[in-house]
């Protein structure tokens, strides 16, 4: 149905207008048109929560579009898409993972990626400048990456950013990558992460392809690489890595290098890359000021269509300090608690959900890998030898993934560490399980129970016992 394809694309164009990029992005970018008539819209959405705020907060919006569109008034109905139920399915394969997350849900992104071998890398839509807020503690990394994104190769080369977890280096290299993808469509823009970088050089070597390897980086216009530290201690990759920054470097070529630690801060690395690394910018990510966290806050709750009263604001502001991700997480959490009980968030309630979060006998340093794994295997009745083996039965499967989310948000490790904690699993597997248990603990009241537990337990060592 052309017609049809048109049609949709003009309202998403105007809704868009209407309401602003951020709730367009979260809301209505994943609708489907089911039928459209001239009696009748039903419009499909992924979640029964994206489903209630576009029936409470966007129904107006819709049905006027729909109406001046097609002329006359139409009932807007609104379904969750059949497909697409909350419950777990089995974990997927590195492989099949591994395309999902590079690609998110769009399949012409990988159809294209496929099609084409130079074709940049996929960047998270949600990792934009404009979603960047912007504070005393990374003003000049942001104006660093913009610079760098404006005019590529021209200001600073390379950059290096580097700081602690979860401060927002990712998010910016991101960032980069989406404004050179909006604006400078014919640069071949490449994101790595260092130990993505380090196993396809190690595949290379073990299957002769070490020279598509090369041609493959040493093509970029603009090569992202993210969490350089994971060179420390690797000779061989230290030595590959040199030469093709050395190539990108001489061919004026963009470099944009981050890390949880200075150049002068990796151990073993070597001094002529440490030197390379200080050819350009050495700019750092500080953990954020209060004022930025609760414009961070503010921002994130916004952007999910979710009010919070300012003292909640400033009740997670204060407590939660030096870790963004951290902040994002009580926010799903709340947001979640109040969409499952249909209930709003009160100053009261909050205390009560983010319990563990806030109290300062409970926010212990971060939880020891080892410890998250048993205390989750009992928690579900299996041991920690099943939740870190193959199979893939629901129970364990579901477990794993609970296990995993929950690493990421109580360590530091990344996701290519979280991987190796569980088994050598590959960093993508990581991705998608945190992903997946971030999704369905809005939608099922089970799985946002079982994680709170879990946290709570982790968190209190004294209930493990009790
Ligand atoms: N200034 C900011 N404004 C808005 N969101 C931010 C900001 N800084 C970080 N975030 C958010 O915090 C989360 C963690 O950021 P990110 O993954 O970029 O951290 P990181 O520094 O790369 O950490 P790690 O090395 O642990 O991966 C992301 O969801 C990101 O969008």
């Amino acid at each position: 149905m052309p017609e049809h394809e048109d049609l949709w694309s003009s309202i998403s164009e105007r809704f868009r207008d209407h309401v602003g990029e951020a709730a367009w992005k979260t809301w209505f970018i994943s609708i489907t048109p089911v039928m459209i008539t001239t009696d009748e819209v039903v419009l499909a959405t992924p979640s029964p929560l994206a489903k209630e705020r576009l029936e409470t907060k966007y129904r107006e919006v819709l049905g006027t579009l729909f109406s001046e569109a097609l002329g006359h008034q139409v009932p807007v109905r609104i379904q969750v898409r059949a497909n697409e139920s909350v419950t777990f399915p089995a974990e997927v394969s590195a492989g099949e993972s591994r395309e999902r997350d590079l690609f998110g849900s769009d399949p012409n992104l990988s159809r294209q990626a496929n099609s084409k071998s130079r074709l940049s890398s996929a960047f998270d839509p949600r990792y934009t400048f404009e979603a960047f807020v912007i504070g005393s503690s990374n003003r000049f990394a942001h104006a660093a990456s913009l610079a760098v994104a404006e005019t590529p190769a021209a200001s600073y080369n390379p950059l290096f950013i580097h700081g602690g977890a979860g401060l927002g280096k990712t998010h910016l290299l991101h960032a980069i990558g989406n404004y050179l993808r909006h604006n400078y469509r014919d640069k071949y823009v490449k994101y790595v992460s260092t130990e993505t970088f380090l196993n396809e050089f190690v595949d290379a070597i073990q299957r002769n392809k070490t020279s598509d390897f090369k041609a493959r980086y040493r093509e970029c216009d603009v090569l992202l690489v993210d969490d350089i530290q994971f060179l420390q201690n690797k000779e061989a990759i230290q030595e590959e890595f040199f030469h093709t920054f050395n190539y990108l470097y001489g061919a004026q070529k963009q470099i944009v290098l981050t890390s949880d630690r200075s150049p002068k801060a990796i151990a073993t690395l070597e001094e002529r890359l440490r030197s390379r690394f200080a050819m350009g910018l050495i700019t750092d990510v500080q953990p954020p000021d209060l004022e930025t966290r609760s414009a961070i806050l503010q921002r994130k709750a916004e952007d999910s269509g979710f009010r919070l009263d300012l003292s909640i604001i400033e009740l997670i502001a204060t407590n939660i300090t030096d870790n963004i991700r951290e902040l994002e997480g009580a926010l799903t959490r709340l947001s979640a608690y109040s969409s499952l009980n249909q209930v709003p968030i009160t100053l009261d309630l909050a205390q009560i959900v983010l319990s563990d979060l806030i109290s300062s006998t409970q926010r212990l340093a971060p939880r020891d890998p080892r410890e998250i794994i048993t205390v989750t295997a009992t928690f579900f009745n299996t041991t920690p030898v099943e939740l870190l083996g193959q199979s893939r039965k629901r129970p364990i499967a579901i477990a794993r993934q609970i296990a995993m989310y929950i690493m990421r948000e109580l360590t530091e490790l990344s996701y290519p560490e979280i991987g190796r904690e569980f088994g050598g699993r590959d960093h993508t597997t990581v991705i998608h399980a945190v992903q997946k248990v971030q999704n369905v603990m809005q939608t099922s009241i089970e799985t946002f129970e079982q994680v709170d537990q879990l946290f709570k337990l982790l968190r209190d060592p004294a209930r493990q016992r009790g």
